[in-house]
């Protein structure tokens, strides 16, 4: 008579122990490898209608995702959450330049009007050429250029721009041309940088050099294109009164996806705006949270959710477990709340934590649908801020901040305490720095290869067979003690350099 092996745990008895674990605490247990890495597909969806070709999500925090951030998310396939700790015009402006765009390239150019002067903009400023419109802004049409080296050649350096400009319509390039179009058009015509426009106004400018150095990334795919034939871009919200109207500007701003953002996702105030979402706008998907439990998942699936968002305290930047005392160890709050959302087919994000690719392959595997990242993402070139340089660690770094910290709420996130002045802040968040990561066009594509390998290791060919071997109970776990955790790192060396790729 055959022996039944009894190898590792199946999740559903790991995780009904009492204990909250986190991706650290479990090990998966490797299945049978039959297929190549390549063959790994880790195409998915974000929320009900919103369908991904990796499962890749940056967080709306104002140190996070803006409008490059997000165009660079869906060039690579994912998608971008943009915050609101801005006015609801600025978030909806955002929202707009993401859509006006099918390069993951962001050059804000100097735009001056035709009876202007050049200040110091070529002497102080690393700018190779003055854009000349109408209004002397963006969303105009476009009259002329001055280059700088023309500019270095004139004697009269008070002329008017309009007296000196080069009118070359030639310049301009369609807003959905992409980087091979935009790079074979530099080339034909020996040009320096195109500008890019739509319906005749000004959207932005593309450099060659800024070509140059995306083209020296791995090859993008289509990316993340929605029904209007632009990139996909979500947009955060609140659930106050105010947020009606700002949700109104962001739909007519063209956004493809709401999350309703807070802490804790179960409460009324977010199951009325829930229900108001759907009922306003019932095209557009809405993702609900955070949330951590089963029951609470229950009550925003009822209401109407199209994606739930998971994570409560497991952030980087995170206090709410010190403050508040309540959250969850990720890996357990991943794995139950995807155990009920996927008996409805609603898709589940795993927020926060993450610091490595095997934490993604845990996050999928264990059940969701995509990964949301802060600080894996906030040292990226394309993350809002500028780099500095720390000089103990002797790296560059970014500001990373909570949207919870102090310094955040009092930016703008205070709106959502608008009202209540007199009440108390208490922060739940801190403010930070990260290492320069690079950019995200090279990072991605990288942790991806890596998830890939996880997922072949474990004999899942896409995230469906994964959540297959994980509900079937072919997929066993364990928990790793202290020492295995010491084990499983790098150890016994006198010193190490760290580089995946
Ligand atoms: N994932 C996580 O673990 C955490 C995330 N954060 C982030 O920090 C930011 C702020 O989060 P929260 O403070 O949870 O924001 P929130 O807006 O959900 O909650 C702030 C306060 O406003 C109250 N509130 C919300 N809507 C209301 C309404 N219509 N009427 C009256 N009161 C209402 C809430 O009950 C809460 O007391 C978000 O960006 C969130 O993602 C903060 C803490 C933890
Ligand atoms: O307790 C918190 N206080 C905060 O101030 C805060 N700001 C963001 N978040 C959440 O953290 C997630 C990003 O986490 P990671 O940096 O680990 O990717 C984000 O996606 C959020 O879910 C916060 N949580
Ligand atoms: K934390």
């Amino acid at each position: 008579m055959a022996t039944e092996f009894e190898d590792g745990f199946p999740a559903e008895k790991l995780f009904n122990q009492g204990y909250s674990y986190t991706y650290d605490d479990v090990i998966f247990l490797p299945h049978y490898i039959d297929f190549p890495t390549d063959a790994v597909n880790l195409s998915t969806k974000l929320s009900r209608n919103v369908p991904l070709s990796i499962p890749w999500v940056s967080s709306p925090m104002d140190t996070v995702t803006e409008s490059y951030m997000a165009s660079a998310m869906a060039a690579l396939g994912g998608i971008g959450i943009v915050h609101s700790n801005v006015t609801p015009s600025e978030q909806a402006d955002m929202i707009r330049s993401v859509k006006s765009r099918r390069v993951p390239i962001l050059s804000s150019p100097v735009f001056k009007a035709p009876d202007s002067r050049i200040a110091d903009e070529f002497d102080s400023h690393d700018v190779p050429f003055v854009l000349v419109t109408q209004s002397g802004t963006q969303k105009t049409k476009l009259l002329g250029y001055v280059a700088k080296s023309d500019w270095l050649g004139l004697k009269d350096k008070e002329i008017k721009l309009g007296e000196v400009m080069r009118t070359d319509a030639n310049v301009c390039v369609p807003w959905d041309y992409d980087l091979r179009q935009i790079d074979g058009k530099l080339k034909e015509e020996g040009r320096d940088f195109v500008v890019v426009e739509e319906g005749g106004e000004v959207v932005d400018a593309v450099t060659k050099e800024e070509v140059d150095r995306v083209k020296g990334y791995p090859k993008l795919g289509k990316g993340t294109v929605g029904s209007d034939g632009r990139w996909m871009v979500g947009a955060a919200i609140g659930t106050r009164e105010s947020d009606k109207e700002r949700l109104e500007q962001l739909v007519k701003a063209g956004v493809d996806v709401i999350v309703l953002d807070s802490s804790q996702g179960n409460s009324v105030y977010q199951v009325e705006m829930i229900k108001y979402v759907k009922q306003t706008y019932p095209e557009l998907d809405v993702i609900g949270g955070n949330v951590v439990t089963m029951s609470q998942a229950q009550n925003l699936i009822k209401a109407g959710v199209d994606g739930l968002r998971v994570g409560m305290g497991s952030g980087s930047i995170c206090t709410t477990q010190e403050v508040c005392a309540v959250g969850r160890g990720q890996a357990t709050a991943v794995y139950k709340v995807s155990s009920i959302a996927a008996q409805s087919g609603i898709p589940v994000i795993a927020d926060g934590g993450i610091s490595f690719s095997g934490h993604i392959v845990k996050a999928l595997v264990l059940g969701a649908s995509t990964v949301m990242m802060g600080s894996f993402l906030a040292g990226s070139t394309e993350a809002p801020g500028a780099y500095e340089y720390d000089e103990k660690k002797k790296c560059r770094v970014k500001k990373y901040r909570g949207m919870g910290s102090l310094e955040a709420m009092t930016k703008g996130s205070d709106q959502r305490y608008l009202g209540d002045t007199a009440k108390l802040k208490i922060a739940q968040g801190v403010v930070g720095a990260v290492a320069d990561k690079g950019s995200v066009l090279k990072l991605v594509p990288y942790t991806m290869q890596a998830v890939k390998q996880g997922f072949q290791d474990l004999g899942a060919s896409s995230l469906q067979s994964a959540h297959d071997l994980l509900r079937s109970k072919t997929l066993r776990l364990e928990v790793r003690t202290a020492a295995a955790q010491v084990e499983g790192g790098v150890h016994g060396l006198t010193s190490h350099e760290k580089k995946a790729f």
